[in-house]
């Protein structure tokens, strides 16, 4: 999946196939007074594979996952996430629409929305509504988390790391078109580093029609350069990326 930063609005690649994730002419400035603009215009299309979302602090790598997600609304352009029967639109759609849910991840590693649930409960609810969902790809993560001691567990009961563990299992057995991970990395002990690597190297090499986006500084966990896109290009007005 070669990205490839493009500094006009008109550039275009050739795209192989359809792509999953679309955006167009994205523009957004956080809402406080003198906030620059983060997005003046950025496009970027993704087919199945990992794409990871590289730059420095503050560039707004997380603001992105939250604008793809719906959670922020953008000041102009177009979101749209591909599915067999149409593409969907995260901000023309309510919160929490199935197709939507069966469709999109959101890893949010702020988030402490089900803190009180126990950890086997909250599998069980992120499952429902994913008919992608797979119980293999569960069992691997939670055996390469190790967090089979802790599904008993209510979620404020445990680490941030093993929270974190906890979603990140959900999001990479979770089955959806389009999965988002904000920094996935981050308080993650050494051993579950290294399986998440594993695990997103695997899936770019056979991402079986799914897109997995990553952000965060750690190498380790980054596709190759070509399926990378920084957001640290001065001012970067268009940016695409095709598979
Ligand atoms: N939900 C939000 N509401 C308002 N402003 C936000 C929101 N999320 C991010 N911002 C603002 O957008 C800018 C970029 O922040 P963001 O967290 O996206 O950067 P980042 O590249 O992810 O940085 P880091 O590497 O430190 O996580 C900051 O000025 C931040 O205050």
């Amino acid at each position: 999946m070669p990205v490839l930063p493009v500094h006009s609005d008109s550039a275009a690649l050739s795209v192989a196939a359809p792509p999953l994730l679309q955006v167009e002419g994205l523009h957004w400035r956080a809402p406080f007074e003198g906030a620059p603009p983060l997005f003046a215009g950025l496009g970027l299309q993704a087919g199945a594979g990992v794409l990871g979302v590289t730059g420095d602090e503050g560039r707004g790598k997380s603001a992105l996952l939250r604008l793809i997600a719906g959670e922020l609304r953008p000041d102009a352009g177009r979101i749209r996430i591909d599915a067999p029967a149409e593409a969907l639109d995260p901000h023309a759609l309510p919160a929490g629409d199935a197709r939507l849910r069966e469709r999109l991840f959101w890893c949010d590693p702020q988030s402490d929305r089900h803190d009180g649930r126990v950890a086997r409960d909250y599998l069980a609810m992120q499952r429902q509504g994913r008919p992608g969902w797979s119980e293999a790809a569960l069992a691997a993560q939670l055996e390469g988390f190790a967090l089979h001691e802790h599904l008993d567990k209510r979620l404020e009961m445990l680490s941030t790391g093993t929270r974190r563990k906890l979603r990140l299992a959900a999001a990479l057995a979770s089955g959806a078109t389009l999965v988002l991970l904000d920094d996935p990395g981050a308080a993650l002990d050494a051993r579950s580093l290294r399986h998440l690597a594993e695990a997103l190297r695997r899936h770019h090499e056979a991402p079986a029609g799914r897109l997995i986006v990553v952000t965060g500084h750690d190498d380790r966990l980054m596709p190759a350069p070509a399926a990378r896109l920084s957001l640290d290009v001065a001012a970067v007005p268009g940016v695409s990326a095709v598979r």
